[in-house]
């Protein structure tokens, strides 16, 4: 059994307190020791891929304090806990199994009769099943037509997740022969987002998966039936191509208007849902069930690794550790999640939601406040064009803000040039390397105005291709490193109370039911 203690209550937490400011970046990543420390400070991740924490403000007495902390804390039982079918996420009394749906970890989970395991199993081989259908041309539109076409309408964890998937395999799959379908996302209630989609596309070849965990969400229900509207003004059937991927238990499980309908749980949370049915029936629409696949032994493979209790075999737990100390006992605010590989655009606002959804709390798992910092503020861009904007703030701002860089050796495409010596995925690599150095080591000037202090920390994830087995390990990295930095600050990491307000407000907008400052900014928009 585990116990859930806060993290000022721990011996080794005053322990790793009184190591504040213990290590000096700039010195350590200087000449040969610095060298040195690439070497050894790096840990190898599931698919080929490395956490590289040279550049991270730690030495070997940090990572020591670290380590009795991970086991004062019990970091990785209560991940053994979680994976087993705890009540992990006591505000909403749930369970938490999005690692089931990876197919690996653990013991059977069992609720009301239903095996939770194979019930994951049995809905990706429904969208397997479906998918292969659309693509031999055995389900097709009313006219006997093949769909070309998918498009998700969701929001949240209903999007971020998919998208920044498919924005990750888009031109890969295209380069190697596994694109079946061009996928569209539409999110946002701006009556905009929908119709650029809609003016972009053949509607009637197109599917249209309604996807919402809950069912009641008021964006998604508005995109769908504006989308409905724009089948039926084109003559079309909304129910020949609307799918929809929800909860057994959501108003839209009930509805005989979809083609198809895929099933989540309560269980899998929105955020650690992009590869549940959330995510799956696109990626498998777009890409093949086997590509999808290959996505889910990535994450199985790192998942893995976040069984070791030692934490320099287990990447995201070291990671995670390492982040708390920067938040807690340096007092960083933010972290950059800054990846160098444009495939990966939209892998930073996923990770916003995942982390700072999970982790944006002020109260413990018992619903008492913390008298300690929790999740950090977390913002990125790909490398270099990050370079060219906020990295001014990064280099010489006032903040120390810790980084998160993500790179890989090899392009995704194999399209390249030189170009006074170097090809572009060279110039890209050197990028960042120069990057890691001159963040830690910073440059002397007499001017101050051109004078780097250095001593800006930086972690990178290295790899030597983005295919669907890294991409499903990096992904799996960061949710497992943020659960286990929920577990260290003593949060449940798998509710979001806090995005509930904005949406009773705006239904008490639309049904005039307001006064004060909330009449009044209704009444700027003449609502
Ligand atoms: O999938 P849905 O039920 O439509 O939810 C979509 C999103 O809604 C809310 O804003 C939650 O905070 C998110 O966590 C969730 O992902």
């Amino acid at each position: 059994m585990v116990t859930w203690n806060n993290l000022d209550t721990l011996t080794s937490y005053a322990k790793l307190k009184d190591l504040k400011d213990h290590v000096d970046i700039k010195e350590a990543m200087a000449g040969e020791n610095g060298a040195k420390r690439v070497a050894e400070y790096s840990a190898p991740m599931a698919s080929g891929l490395s956490f590289n924490y040279a550049a991270k403000q730690v030495d070997d007495e940090v990572l020591d304090v670290l380590a009795e902390l991970a086991d004062e804390h019990q970091l990785v039982d209560k991940f053994e806990e979680l994976y087993n079918g705890a009540i992990i996420n006591t505000g909403e009394q749930r369970l938490v199994l999005h690692h089931l749906a990876r197919r690996q970890l653990g013991k059977d989970v069992i609720v009301d009769g239903v095996n939770k395991r194979d019930f994951y199993v049995e809905q990706q081989k429904k969208a397997a099943d479906f998918a292969n259908k659309v693509h031999a041309g055995e389900i097709t539109n009313e006219a006997g037509e093949t769909f070309t076409t998918v498009v998700q309408i969701g929001i949240g964890g209903s999007d971020l997740g998919p998208r920044a998937l498919y924005i990750a395999l888009e031109n890969w799959a295209k380069t190697n022969g596994c694109a079946k379908m061009e996928a569209k996302f539409i999110s946002n209630v701006d009556p905009d987002d929908a119709a650029a989609v809609l003016n972009s596309i053949d509607v009637s070849r197109s599917l249209f998966i309604v996807v919402s965990k809950s069912g009641t969400t008021l964006e998604t229900l508005t995109n769908e039936a504006f989308v409905k509207d724009a089948l039926v003004k084109a003559g079309l059937n909304p129910s020949k191509h609307m799918l929809t991927a929800t909860s057994e238990t959501s108003p839209l499980a009930k509805s005989d208007d979809y083609l198809a309908a895929f099933f989540m749980d309560d269980f899998i949370g929105g955020r650690y849902s992009s590869v549940s049915s959330v995510g799956g029936v696109i990626l498998s629409l777009a890409f093949g069930p086997d590509v999808f696949a290959r996505i889910l032994d990535g994450m199985a493979e790192e998942d893995k690794l976040a069984t070791n209790k030692d934490i320099k075999a287990n990447p995201d737990l070291l990671d995670a550790l390492i982040g708390v100390y920067e938040r807690n006992v340096q007092g960083y605010p933010e972290t950059a999640v800054l990846p160098y590989s444009q495939a990966l655009s939209r892998f930073p606002a996923h990770l916003q939601q995942c982390d700072m959804e999970s982790n944006g709390k002020s109260v413990n798992r018992f619903g008492e406040p913390v008298d300690y910092v929790t999740g950090p503020i977390i913002f990125g861009e790909p490398g270099t064009n990050g370079q060219h904007s906020f990295y001014q703030l990064l280099h010489q701002g006032t903040d120390i803000v810790p980084l998160q860089f993500v790179g890989f050796k090899d392009s995704q495409l194999a399209t390249d040039v030189v170009i006074e010596g170097s090809t572009s995925q060279k110039k890209l690599c050197a990028n960042v390397a120069a990057q890691i150095v001159a963040f830690a080591c910073g440059k002397d000037d007499e001017n101050n105005n051109k004078k780097f202090e250095g001593g800006r920390p930086s972690s990178i994830i290295i790899g030597d291709q983005l295919t669907p087995e890294s991409l499903g390990s990096l992904l799996a990295h960061f949710e497992n490193k943020i659960m286990f930095q929920g577990f260290i600050w003593n949060v449940n990491s798998f509710d979001q109370e806090g995005v509930q307000l904005g949406k009773v407000l705006a239904k008490r907008v639309l049904a005039h039911e307001t006064d004060g400052a909330l009449k009044a900014y209704s009444d700027l928009f003449e609502i």
